[in-house]
């Protein structure tokens, strides 16, 4: 497979021009398949470039590769904020959104394992205040990270995404370059007036499945 020694690619958080160079092919294996970045930006970056292992790795997870935009969807102008049955509050577009389009970040307080144990002493695990929590983690046993979007002064459009299970028109892409975060896309075309949902996952609903609408 061939893999090109330099990569020019937008900077998702930032919206700068990247610049990798002189990368092996055994780097691109190992940090596509890991999902490392430091050393490349991430897999969903080497999407663009067609032929790439990433591609690959990203057809063979039938989602489609990312469309890099530097501008999050903004609140009243692409989205807004409206009941939605049986789920509390959820997010609805206010235009269409194209399949691949990059949503936005899920923001919030960064914290650890501890400062969650702290924060939430004695609260319990299917409580509405626990509710917007999002593991921020890797997959290399790195200490758990948490992103907690419970307070709406220090979150973003973000937390009002609900649950679609397999009817989710977003999917989450976990980034770690330049900073860890969480990142959302569009999995499908989005028209106008639909509901913004993801796949929470079976270790969200462990303790609240009788919530699930
Ligand atoms: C991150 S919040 C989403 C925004 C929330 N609906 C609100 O009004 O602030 C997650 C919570 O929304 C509700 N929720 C999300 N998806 C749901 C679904 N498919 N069925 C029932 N409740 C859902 C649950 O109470 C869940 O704990």
């Amino acid at each position: 497979m061939k893999i090109p020694q330099k990569l020019f690619a937008q900077d998702t958080a930032a919206g700068r021009e990247l610049r990798l160079t002189g990368l092996s092919a055994a780097t691109v294996l190992f940090a596509a398949s890991a999902g490392i970045e430091g050393v490349l930006k991430n897999s969903a970056l080497l999407a663009c470039v067609p032929g790439s292992i990433a591609a690959a790795v990203i057809a063979s997870r039938s989602i489609p590769a990312p469309v890099f935009r530097s501008q999050p969807l903004q609140m009243g102008v692409d989205v807004e904020v409206l009941p939605s049955e049986g789920r509390g509050e959820g997010l609805f577009a206010l235009r269409t959104i194209e399949k691949g389009s990059y949503i936005f970040d899920y923001l919030g307080e960064t914290l650890s394992q501890e400062e969650i144990d702290e924060k939430y002493v004695g609260v319990r695990s299917d409580s509405s205040s626990t509710a917007y929590l999002l593991e921020l983690n890797g997959p290399l046993g790195l200490k758990p990270t948490f992103v907690d979007a419970f307070d709406p002064t220090l979150s973003n459009a973000a937390r009002f995404m609900n649950h679609g299970g397999d009817a989710s028109n977003l999917y989450k892409f976990k980034q770690r370059y330049p900073t860890r975060r969480l990142s959302f896309f569009a999995k499908e075309r989005i028209e106008s007036g639909e509901e913004l949902l993801w796949n929470y996952g079976a270790s969200y609903w462990s303790n609240r499945e009788e919530e699930i609408v």
